[in-house]
């Protein structure tokens, strides 16, 4: 039973260095330093538990999304957990409609990324006060109770909540065979961690041939910065992971579409299955057109770790814009939107493969894409969720990976947690990392 009062919200900008070795770089962020909001929910509940949530940002976008989340906070304070998730439709409506904050947004930017920390906060102490990790609570949730989590608003026109109870009904088949099946091998995944933009070839060499040995299969490059260096380096991967594995590529947003098109055009050689965000996220009919252009050389068009909400994801679906589609925990709408773009992607038979990665977002999107697959999409057809083999050390419940899958986890709660001692030592600018890190750049 759902219980408690919501006596604290806490906010944290934590930030990690990756920057200083190239991770995480690519052709439009070649110095991010991967960092959260970290949002800390606290009840006047006798159990002691406490929700954590987090949204992925870089460096000193930090200090932004900590403010939205510190305005967002009176939405939540002295709010009893059991109302809201009892009616969460209307709880996600109450935080997504402030009269004066969604003037800058509305559902996406700053105060989106901000409306994701705190609700990722909600569902972890939700999973955590019912004993099951986040993906169980929602296998074991009846599909009307699911649709009540999820707004509707802006996307009836292609999923209405009858049609949304349809198909998760219809997924009740199979069900507990799928849920073994999830628990005995996991979710398939693949690396972006051997191609980072900024990594030198020596680099890239010894990190694809460690990743070959630990059995992985399918690699993702980051392209787009300059034509020449990505035929070598993506000649280099493809040549060390032979013909029948599978290479991504990946540009960050990085060209025109016309430019996109010719560029890929010249990639193709290398047999990409897919090519990342080529143009602006909110560019709907360039990645049609992309996606058109590219078909026949077999490229498929993959999007979405930069899609504001399921209104662009409803757009990409309907201009068949995309061939693969990559929800994201942090940046949508936390499980309440993503749940809504799952179902889209069913209607329109379009494999969804997260977005991960960052600091925290494999161990959040793990839950989603289980739960996917065990109460919505009932395939791994073409599906693999991206994984990334950073700063898993500082967190409470980090991933757990065999044989290049993700495997289900088993403590309560949303994997969201970081170790104490690790918030400490990274919170910007007064913990000790970056006390020293500031002092010895002379700040
Ligand atoms: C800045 C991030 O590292 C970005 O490059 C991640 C990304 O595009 C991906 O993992 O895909
Ligand atoms: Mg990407």
């Amino acid at each position: 039973m759902v219980h408690g009062r919501v006596s604290r919200l806490s906010v944290h900008d934590v930030r990690f260095p990756t920057s200083l070795g190239g991770h995480g770089s690519d052709a439009m962020h070649t110095d991010p330093d991967y960092s959260a909001a970290y949002v800390v929910l606290e009840t006047d509940a006798e159990d002691g538990l406490k929700g954590y949530g987090i949204t992925f940002t870089l460096g000193r976008g930090t200090e932004v999304v900590v403010c939205a989340v510190n305005a967002l906070a009176p939405h939540v304070l002295n709010k009893d957990l059991g109302d809201i998730v009892g009616d969460f439709r209307g709880f996600y409506r109450q935080l997504t409609s402030d009269g004066q904050l969604r003037w800058i947004g509305p559902e996406k930017g700053v105060v989106h990324l901000a409306t994701a920390a705190v609700l990722n906060a909600v569902w972890d102490l939700w999973a955590k006060q019912e004993g099951k990790p986040l993906w169980k609570l929602l296998v074991d949730m009846d599909p009307r109770t699911l649709v009540s989590c999820i707004d509707f608003r802006y996307i009836t026109d292609v999923l209405t909540e009858e049609e949304a109870c349809e198909i998760l009904q219809q997924s009740q088949v199979g069900k507990k065979e799928r849920e073994e099946q999830m628990l005995a091998h996991g979710y398939p995944a693949y690396t972006t961690s051997c191609a980072w933009l900024g990594y030198p070839d020596a680099t890239l060499k010894q990190l694809c041939s460690e990743a070959l040995k630990d059995g992985w299969t399918r690699f993702k490059v980051k392209v787009g910065a300059d034509l020449q260096d990505d035929i070598r380096r993506c000649r280099l991967v493809r040549n060390m992971i032979g013909p029948e594995k599978t290479l991504m590529m990946d540009a960050n947003q990085r060209w025109d579409v016309p430019e996109a098109v010719e560029w890929m055009t010249k990639l193709a050689e290398f047999k990409p299955l897919w090519i990342e965000e080529p143009t602006s996220p909110d560019d709907i009919l360039g990645h049609a057109a992309i996606s058109k252009a590219l078909a026949p050389l077999g490229i498929g068009v993959a999007t979405g770790e930069q899609c504001h909400n399921r209104v662009i994801f409803k757009q990409l679906l309907q201009a068949k814009a995309l061939k693969f589609l990559q929800i994201d925990s942090c940046r949508l709408g936390s499980v309440n939107e993503n749940l809504s773009v799952l179902l889209m992607a069913k209607k329109f038979e379009i494999p969804v493969c997260p977005h991960a990665g960052g600091v925290g977002l494999c161990e959040l999107v793990q839950h989603l894409i289980i739960f996917d697959f065990i109460s919505v999409s009932a395939s791994l057809q073409d599906r693999m969720c991206e994984y990334v083999d950073h700063l898993h050390e500082h967190f409470k419940y980090p991933v757990l990976i065999r044989e290049a899958a993700y495997m289900p986890p088993k403590d309560a709660g949303y994997s969201t947690e970081m170790k104490e001692d690790s918030v400490k030592r990274h919170r910007y600018p007064d913990g000790e990392v970056w006390k020293k890190l500031l002092s010895a750049q002379g700040n």
